[in-house]
């Protein structure tokens, strides 16, 4: 069933021309991982903003179990790619104060919560470290404890793990479907990124966007049971079908505007 969905959504930003994201239609099944694949610029991290509440649509609908997406709330957790932590807090006060100002723990229970959280993510001798003692990666895993803290049932994911190597960026995966299965009840999640190989690893479904304003060209069923093998799944003749496919949909509308512009240029 639909828990998420965009319905002919467009949003122009004030003092713009173009509309960032225009006639956008999707919907995210409960539990359902979905990821976003698109070139820079067509309007993902918008949609992660009005699915976030932080962006008004210009127009369309949004809603969350039916019920219009009007503001952030606890329901929705947000993961960006600069870890947004709070500098001056330690790893550890840093969860325990998303548990302490969400409600979900408080005093005690909190701190006991927060570390578990970090030993999850392993960074339990790390826990009275702050930020800037950090290094990238691990900062995203405070980041994404952080937001499984609250245990919120959708989880909007704007390029998580952009900023960190190749190395980390496959723990970190891991890491995310250990979190998005918790304990048997799935979060949905919304993930976007640039990686096909991210993509196709983690989600369950593939919305490819395309610039000129942001829309869906398509979306892909991501056929392979869980759990995954990078190893055996790289190899698999649907998986490179399937890559080579989102790969040529990028491809072919980046080519297009290529030949607008040069078109138009005189070129
Ligand atoms: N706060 C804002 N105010 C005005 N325009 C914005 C704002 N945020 C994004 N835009 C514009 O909206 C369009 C889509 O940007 P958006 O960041 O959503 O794309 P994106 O697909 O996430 O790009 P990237 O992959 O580079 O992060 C761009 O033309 C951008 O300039």
């Amino acid at each position: 069933m639909a828990l998420l969905k965009l319905e002919s959504i467009s949003l122009t930003y004030p003092g713009d021309e173009c509309p960032a994201v225009a006639n956008l239609s999707l919907s995210i099944d409960q539990g359902e991982f979905l990821a976003v694949v698109g070139p820079s610029g067509c309007g993902k991290s918008s949609t992660i903003g009005l699915l976030a509440g932080l962006t008004a649509a210009t127009s369309g609908r949004i809603t969350l179990q039916d019920r219009p997406i009007l503001a952030p709330g606890p329901d929705r957790a947000v993961v960006f790619q600069d870890y947004s932590l709070f500098p001056w807090m330690t790893a550890l006060d840093n969860i325990s104060f998303a548990l302490r100002e969400s409600g979900r723990s408080k005093g005690k229970p909190a701190e006991e919560k927060a570390k578990k959280l970090l030993e999850l993510v392993g960074l339990s001798s790390y826990s009275h470290k702050y930020p800037g003692e950090l290094s990238g990666g691990m900062r995203q895993r405070v980041a994404i404890a952080r937001a499984f803290a609250l245990d919120a049932p959708v989880y909007l994911l704007d390029e998580p793990f952009g900023a960190v190597d190749a190395k980390n960026r496959v723990s970190l995966q891991d890491l995310l479907l250990k979190l998005w299965t918790g304990d048997g009840n799935k979060k949905t999640v919304f993930l976007v990124t640039h990686d096909i190989d991210e993509a196709l690893y983690l989600a369950d479904r593939i919305a490819v966007f395309t610039p000129g304003p942001g829309r869906v060209v398509k979306t892909v069923e991501v056929p392979f049971p869980r759990p995954r093998r990078r190893f055996f799944l790289v190899k698999d003749p649907r998986y490179i079908e399937l890559r080579n496919e989102i790969l040529s949909l990028l491809q072919q509308e980046i080519l297009e505007e290529l030949q607008q512009v040069e078109g138009g240029a005189g070129i």
